[in-house]
Parts: structure tokens; C-alpha cells; sequence
């Protein structure tokens, strides 16, 4: 559908053309985000990241309906000068640029608080020293673990929502000690929301903070060996469908307890794209943005993808679908877990009128077919070549 003038925002006023500055829009989320500017609005998009595969279907040919209103540029905001006058001649300010893999946040802790505090301080300064609103993306990991995790394990106070459910504005963030270094991230990102909010309340920066809630669709992080690093460790739903392309056993990190909400991409998007267009909805607030009908832990998660994957792929699973293995083995030393994530969504119902509706077996039918449709001929293939040699 490509939009025309007639499209208002929630409160009936008319949505002019925005020129928005898309930091990391090369990534998983910005490439949804793109598509979804590109296909369903008239705003214009400066695309700013350092890799630009995940967009390119909407770089070209010069032939797409909406050529002229996307342009990328290549740019490192840790050290390009062009940034500042790519946000000046903005509207809107987005900023999803981060290291934001759990296997990342011990083993290279300082590129982690680097990415997610020191580099994102210019972006922050800038758009408040020029008055442009900025869309800044923080993580639900900044509440860290639950009240109900440090109750003993029968008490009934565990079941009471006041122990798990987080909150906006009034849930507290419980991080591990510091030598459990996978809170940098966390913590790097709770003092940049600090940051901004400052800014917001001295000098008068528009603001708004998204705090997602396990995003997963197709083009999430890279199959290890086809479009990424061998050895590397992207986030579960990309670990679980390389497991699944190569018909080996679902790794379980310590017993795979933890429970995790999920939300659809394309359902999370949406979200976004209402903040975008209705700023005095949206202006300084921090948004919990997630699926709390779509819990599971992660083994759950591990049995569903299985059944999933067989359904879309047409193979019977493997004899044993999962195994178990410490996080210490998993991700070395300084790991430690979320356990629970229920997102409270009585804000961003509130203000945006937004409630996620894809239920996780329909989420991951989808990416699965994407999964096995884009990737399972090339794992084939790299499974065979050694042998073949
Ligand atoms: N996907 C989720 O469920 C989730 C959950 C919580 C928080 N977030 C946050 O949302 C944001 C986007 O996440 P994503 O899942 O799309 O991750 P992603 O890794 O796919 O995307 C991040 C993009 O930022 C780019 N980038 C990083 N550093 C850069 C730099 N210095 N200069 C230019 N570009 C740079 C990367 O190349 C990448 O394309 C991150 O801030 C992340 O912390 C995501
Ligand atoms: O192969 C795997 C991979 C992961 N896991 C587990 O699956 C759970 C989810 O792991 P993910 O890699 O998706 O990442 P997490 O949910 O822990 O955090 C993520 O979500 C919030 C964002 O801020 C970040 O992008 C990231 O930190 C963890 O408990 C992890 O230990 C496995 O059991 N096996």
C-alpha cells in the first residue's frame, strides 16, 4: 500500500513527510523498520550503518517505487563527523546502534559499554543541542532479574504479578555483581535512558525510550558459517535454526530455565511506526514493547521450534532434539541470566492504542519457512563440501 496526504495520526491530524535519521538501520530491527517506511509511508530515511545486506532489497534497482527516499550511508558513528549533519537535516533521530549479543557482553565487555553508553553520547548531545526528537533503543534487560527470583522457591508470592511483571515507571533494576559482566550491557544501557532523560528534563529534549522484549523474525542476527563467523554465537532463535538446518541437537544452557517473552517483529514494528508518528503521544515516555500471552522457557522454546521446523521443512526431527550445556561452557566465564521477562503493557496500550497479536507458534512458522527457505540449500552444501575435499 503506498500512502497518500489523507493519512492522519491517532488524534485525527494530518502525518506530514518526515526525513528521519536511521542510526543502525542495517540490523535486524532497522531493516524491518525500512521496509515498513518504505512500503506504507511517504518519510524519507538516511540510513546510517556500517553494513547494508540486510536493506539492500531496498537500495535498488533505481526502478523501486520508493527510490529517492532511502539513501544509505556507510558511516561508523564512533568517529565520523558526518553524523552531525546527517541529524541536523532531520526531523527525527532513530537510534538502534549497539552490541546487543549475550555472547558479546562478557567476553568483549569493554566494545560493549563502549557501544552501548560512550557511542551513543554524540547522538544524544546532537540531537538535543540542534532540538530533534530521538527515538533511542534501550532493552528489557535493564530490569535485569525479577523481585521473585530471590523469594525461596515455594513461596506462593512467586505466582503474584507484583514479583515479575516490569513496569516502566515503577519496577526496580536488579543487576548481578560486577564481576558477572553480562550486566554491562545492561547497565551501559540503563545510563544512557538515564542520559537522555536528563536531557529531556534540563534542557528539553523530545525523547522517547523503546525497551523491546525479545524482538525475533527473519534476518535476525546470521547463521554461524553461511552469513556469519563460524565460531560465532548469535541470539537463541538463530542458534536454535542453525541447530535445526544442520539436524543437530538444540544446545539447552543451564537446562534451559530461563523464560523469555516473544514478540513478532512485524507486530513490534508497528508499535514503532505509531511513536513515529504521533510525538505528542509519545514524548517522554519509555515504552516496554513485547508479547506477555507469548511466555515460554526456553527449553518450551526449543521443543516448539522443533515441531515447527519439521512442519515447514518436511523432515522428521532428530532422535534427540535437545541437549544441555553450562552457561560457563556455553558462553565462558561472567555469564549470568534474566529469568523471567513479562513486560507490562498498560503504557504503550495507554498511549498508543498498541497490543501485540501474533501468537509464537504463528511467529515461527513464519521465520522458520524464511529460515529454511533462504538457508537450508547453503548448509547443505557447506556440510558437504569437507567431505567432498
Ligand atoms: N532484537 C531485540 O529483541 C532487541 C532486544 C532488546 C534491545 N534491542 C536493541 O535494539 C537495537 C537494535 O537491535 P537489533 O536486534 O536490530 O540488533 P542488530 O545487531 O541486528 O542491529 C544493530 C545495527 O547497528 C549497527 N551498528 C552497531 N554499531 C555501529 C556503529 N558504531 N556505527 C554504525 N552502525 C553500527 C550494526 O552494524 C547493526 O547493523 C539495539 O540497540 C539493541 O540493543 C533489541
Ligand atoms: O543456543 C542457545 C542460545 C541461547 N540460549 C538461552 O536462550 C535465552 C535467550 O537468549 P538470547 O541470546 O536470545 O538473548 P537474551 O534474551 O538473553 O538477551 C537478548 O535479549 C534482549 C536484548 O537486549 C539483547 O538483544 C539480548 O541481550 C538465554 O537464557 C540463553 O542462555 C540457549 O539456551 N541456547
Amino acid at each position: 500500500m503506498s500512502s497518500s496526504s489523507a493519512r492522519v495520526d491517532l488524534d485525527g491530524n494530518p502525518i506530514n513527510p518526515l526525513t528521519i535519521c536511521m542510526i543502525g538501520a542495517g540490523g535486524f530491527i532497522g531493516s524491518h523498520l525500512c521496509e515498513k517506511l518504505m512500503t506504507e509511508t511517504q518519510h524519507t530515511v538516511l540510513a546510517v550503518d556500517v553494513y547494508n545486506d540486510k536493506i539492500k532489497h531496498l537500495l535498488e534497482p533505481d526502478s523501486l517505487p520508493w527510490a529517492g527516499r532511502i539513501q544509505f550511508h556507510r558511516l561508523n558513528i564512533k568517529n565520523d563527523s558526518r553524523l552531525e549533519g546527517l541529524i541536523k537535516c532531520s526531523d527525527l533521530t532513530v537510534n538502534l546502534a549497539a552490541i546487543c549479543t549475550p555472547a558479546d557482553y562478557n567476553t568483549r565487555p569493554l566494545d560493549t559499554i563502549y557501544s552501548n553508553f560512550i557511542d551513543a553520547l554524540p547522538v544524544v548531545k546532537y540531537c538535543s543541542e540542534n532540538n530533534k526528537r530521538l527515538i533511542h533503543f534501550s532493552t528489557c534487560e535493564v530490569y535485569g532479574k525479577t523481585i521473585g527470583s530471590f523469594l525461596p522457591q515455594d513461596s506462593p508470592l512467586r505466582q503474584d504479578p507484583a514479583y515479575y511483571l516490569l513496569t516502566e515507571d515503577t519496577s526496580p533494576c536488579i543487576f548481578g555483581s560486577i564481576e558477572k559482566q553480562r550486566w554491562s550491557y545492561a547497565c551501559a544501557k540503563q545510563l544512557i535512558e538515564r542520559l537522555i532523560y536528563a536531557e529531556g528534563a534540563e534542557n528539553g529534549l523530545e525523547f522517547t525510550i523503546v525497551r523491546p522484549f525479545n524482538w525475533i523474525g527473519p534476518r535476525m542476527d546470521f547463521i554461524p558459517g553461511i552469513d556469519g563467523p563460524s565460531e560465532g554465537v548469535p541470539r537463541v532463535l538463530a542458534c536454535f535454526s542453525n541447530n535445526l538446518l544442520r539436524r543437530e541437537p538444540l544446545k539447552l544452557v543451564d537446562g534451559g530455565e530461563s523464560q523469555r517473552t516473544f514478540v513478532y517483529i512485524k507486530d513490534a514494528i508497528e508499535a514503532v511506526h505509531l511513536m513515529i508518528e504521533n510525538p505528542a503521544r509519545a514524548n517522554g515516555h519509555i515504552f516496554n514493547v513485547g508479547n506477555p500471552n507469548n511466555e515460554v522457557t526456553v527449553r518450551q522454546l526449543a521443543e516448539m521450534m522443533t515441531k515447527v521446523y519439521s512442519k515447514v521443512s518436511g523432515e522428521d526431527s532428530i532422535e534427540t532434539p535437545t541437549i544441555d550445556v553450562s552457561s560457563k561452557e556455553f558462553y565462558g566465564e561472567g555469564y549470568d541470566d534474566s529469568d523471567k521477562r513479562i513486560p507490562d503493557m498498560t503504557i504503550i496500550n495507554k498511549q498508543l492504542g498498541w497490543d501485540p497479536k501474533t501468537s509464537l507458534w504463528d511467529l515461527l512458522e513464519s521465520t522458520l519457512t524464511y529460515q529454511h527457505r533462504t538457508y537450508a540449500e547453503a548448509v547443505k552444501q557447506s556440510i558437504a563440501k569437507p567431505l567432498a575435499n
